[in-house]
C-alpha cells in the first residue's frame, strides 16, 4: 500500500524528531538529501552517465525543499558531477555553504538571490541541458501555484522538454513537484513534470491524486522513521493506493468446500439492442474475474448474444450477492435500472452503477458504488443542481467526487488514467493501466470485475451490509486489477475491452500466486 499524509500530518510528525536533533548534522534533512543523491545516482546510472563528470542541476527555492536539493547537489559534487544550483530567491544558507565548499556552482535568477546572476533564459539552457534535474523549489510549505520568477522559468523548460521528447534531462521532483496542491493534487499554475518524484517520510497526497499525479511520475517513499510519529500522533492515511500485496490480501479465493453460490453471484442489468456488446464486456469482466455465477437480465437478443459468448451464464432473475447497473442501456430501460438500483439496495446489496443508470439513482444511493468517467460525473452533479462541467472535473477531480459523494451518499470511482474513488473515509487511487486502455467498453469491463469483487466479498458475510470502507478499497483494488490486466494485454501496444477482460484470470493468477 502507498498511504499518504497530509502536510500537517506530516509536520505534527517531524517535529518531535526535528526538536530532538536540534541542528545536529546527519538529522532528517541530511537523511532526506543523501537518500535523493543516491536516486540521482541511479538515474544517472539509468542513462549510462558516470556520476563523476556527470552534469546534475536543481531549481532552488527558498525553504528546506530547496536546502534537500542543495545538500544532494554537494554530495554529488564530492563526486565529482559539475553540480549546478539555480537559486531563484533566498535560499537554505548552509546548503548553499556546502555545494560551495564541494565544488559546486551557484546561479542567480533575481536580485535577492545568492550567486552568479544569470538571465532567465541562460538558466533554462543550463536545466536543460544536465543528465539530472532536480526540482527543489517548493515542498510542502507551498501556498499556491509557483510565483515569478520561478513560474516563467518552469514554464519555458517545460515547453523545451515537451518539445525535446525523450531527449531532455531526467526529472527528479525533491519530496514533490513543486507548485502542486499538495493535500488535493491541484495545479493552480505551471508545475514541471517529473519523471520520478523523491518523497520524504511518507508520500504526499498530491502524489497520487489527480490531476497532479500525472506530473509526479514514479513515486519513491524514503523512510525518515516518521511512520511511528504519525500513529502517536493519531494520524491516518489522506490517499491510499493498493500495491499487488494489498490486492491478494482483499481478493476472495475460494477453499475446497467452497460452491458457486457461496463464492458469490452477480446480477447483471446491461445492454441494449442497440448496444449488446457492454452486457457481452461487462460479463467478460465479472466472468474473468472469478464470480461464482452471472445472472443476467436483459431483453433476448442481448441474452442471447451474452449466453453465445458466455454459455455459463444463466439468463433471468434469482438470489444475487451484488449488482451491476446500467452498462450500455437505452433510456426505455432506465426506468427498470432505477426501480432495480433502489430495491437492491433496499436488500443491502452493492450495486456497481454506471452509464444511463447514473441519471436514475435514488435520493439517497448509500451502498452503491458510482463508476463515471468524467463527463458521467458532471451530468450527475449538473442533475442534482451542481454549476459543473467536464472539464472542471477534470482540473479538480477530487473535489467533484467529493461533491457526488456527499450529494449521493455512494461511493464515487472516479475512471481516468489515475482512477479515484471517494467514500466518506480514506480516499484511494489506482493508476496500474496504460494509455491504450482508454478504448470502447473498458469501462464495462471494469463495472464487471468490480461486481464480481463485491459479489464475492458480499457472500463471506451472508446476511451483512459491506462497509463502506470495504466497498471503497474493492473499487480501489479491482480497479488495479483492470489497469494491470490491460498492461498484460497491451505488451505495449493497442488493446481491446475483450482481451481486457481475458487477461485478467491470468492478471490474478499472478497477483494472487
Ligand atoms: N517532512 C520531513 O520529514 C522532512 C522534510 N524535509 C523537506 O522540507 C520541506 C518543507 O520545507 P519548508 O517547510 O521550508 O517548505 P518549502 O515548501 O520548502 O518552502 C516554503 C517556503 O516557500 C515559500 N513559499 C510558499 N509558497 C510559495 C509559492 N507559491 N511560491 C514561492 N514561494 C512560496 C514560503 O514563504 P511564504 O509563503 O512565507 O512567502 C516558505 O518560505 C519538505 O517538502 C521536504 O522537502 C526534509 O528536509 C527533511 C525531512
Ligand atoms: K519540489
Amino acid at each position: 500500500m502507498i498511504d499518504a499524509y497530509t502536510a500537517a500530518d506530516v509536520r505534527a510528525a517531524e517535529e518531535p524528531l526535528l526538536a530532538a536533533e536540534r541542528g545536529f548534522h546527519g538529522g532528517l534533512m541530511h537523511r532526506a538529501a543523501t537518500a535523493l543523491a543516491g536516486v540521482v545516482r541511479e538515474e544517472l546510472r539509468a542513462r549510462g552517465v558516470r556520476v563523476a563528470g556527470s552534469s546534475v542541476v536543481a531549481l532552488v527555492g527558498r525553504g528546506n525543499n530547496g536546502g534537500d536539493a542543495l545538500f544532494a547537489l554537494a554530495a554529488l559534487a564530492q563526486r565529482g558531477a559539475a553540480a549546478v544550483a539555480v537559486a531563484l530567491g533566498p535560499v537554505h544558507e548552509a546548503g548553499v555553504g556546502a555545494l560551495r565548499a564541494a565544488g559546486g556552482r551557484v546561479l542567480a535568477v533575481g536580485d535577492d538571490a545568492p550567486g552568479e546572476p544569470v538571465w532567465v533564459g541562460d538558466a533554462v539552457a543550463e536545466a536543460f541541458a544536465a543528465d539530472v534535474l532536480m526540482d527543489g523549489l517548493l515542498g510542502i510549505g507551498a501556498r499556491g501555484g509557483l510565483r515569478e520568477p520561478a513560474a516563467g522559468l518552469v514554464e519555458l523548460l517545460t515547453g523545451l522538454l515537451d518539445e525535446a521528447g525523450t531527449g531532455g534531462p531526467t526529472v527528479i521532483a525533491v519530496d514533490v513537484p513543486s507548485g502542486i496542491g499538495v493535500d488535493d493534487g491541484a495545479l493552480p499554475g505551471p508545475v514541471l513534470p517529473a519523471d520520478r518524484t523523491v518523497s520524504f517520510g511518507v508520500a504526499k497526497p498530491g502524489l497520487l491524486l489527480p490531476p497532479a499525479a500525472h506530473l509526479a511520475g514514479q513515486p519513491t517513499v524514503v523512510d525518515l522513521g516518521l511512520t511511528p510519529m504519525l500513529a502517536v500522533h493519531g494520524a491516518s492515511p489522506a490517499v491510499r493506493r493498493p500495491e499487488a500485496a494489498d490486492v491478494a490480501a482483499l481478493w476472495p479465493v475460494p477453499g475446497e468446500t467452497d460452491h458457486k453460490y457461496s463464492r458469490g453471484v452477480l446480477g447483471v442489468l446491461a445492454g441494449s439492442v442497440g448496444y449488446p456488446g457492454a452486457a457481452v464486456l461487462c460479463v467478460a469482466g465479472a466472468q474473468g474475474a472469478g464470480t461464482g455465477m452471472v445472472r443476467y437480465l436483459g431483453p433476448d437478443p442481448v441474452a442471447r448474444a451474452v449466453l453465445a459468448a458466455h454459455p455459463e451464464v444463466v439468463v433471468g432473475d434469482g438470489r444475487v450477492q451484488a449488482w451491476v447497473i446500467g452498462p450500455g442501456l437505452t433510456d426505455d430501460r432506465w426506468g427498470v435500472a432505477g426501480e432495480r438500483v433502489a430495491a437492491a439496495l433496499r436488500e443491502g446489496h452493492p450495486v456497481v452503477v454506471d452509464a444511463g443508470a447514473l441519471g436514475v439513482l435514488p435520493g439517497s444511493a448509500e451502498g452503491a458504488v458510482l463508476v463515471p468517467h468524467a463527463g458521467e460525473l458532471a451530468t450527475l452533479l449538473q442533475g442534482r443542481g451542481v454549476d459543473v462541467d467536464r472539464d472542471a472535473v477534470q482540473a479538480e477531480p477530487l473535489r467533484w467526487a467529493r461533491e457526488a459523494h456527499d450529494r449521493t451518499g455512494a461511493v464515487v470511482l472516479l475512471k481516468g488514467a489515475v482512477t479515484l474513488v471517494v467514500g466518506a473515509g480514506t480516499v484511494w487511487t489506482a493508476a496500474d493501466g496504460t494509455g491504450w486502455l482508454a478504448t470502447a467498453g473498458a469501462g464495462d469491463v471494469l463495472a464487471g470485475v468490480l461486481g464480481a469483487l463485491l459479489a464475492g466479498l458480499a457472500a463471506r458475510a451472508p446476511g451483512e451490509r459491506l462497509d463502506e470502507d470495504t466497498v471503497a478499497a474493492a473499487a480501489a483494488v479491482a480497479a488495479s486489477v483492470h489497469g494491470r490486466a490491460a498492461v498484460h494485454a497491451s505488451g505495449g501496444g493497442p488493446v481491446t475491452a475483450s482481451a481486457v477482460a481475458a487477461a485478467v484470470p491470468r492478471t490474478l493468477a499472478n497477483l494472487l500466486g
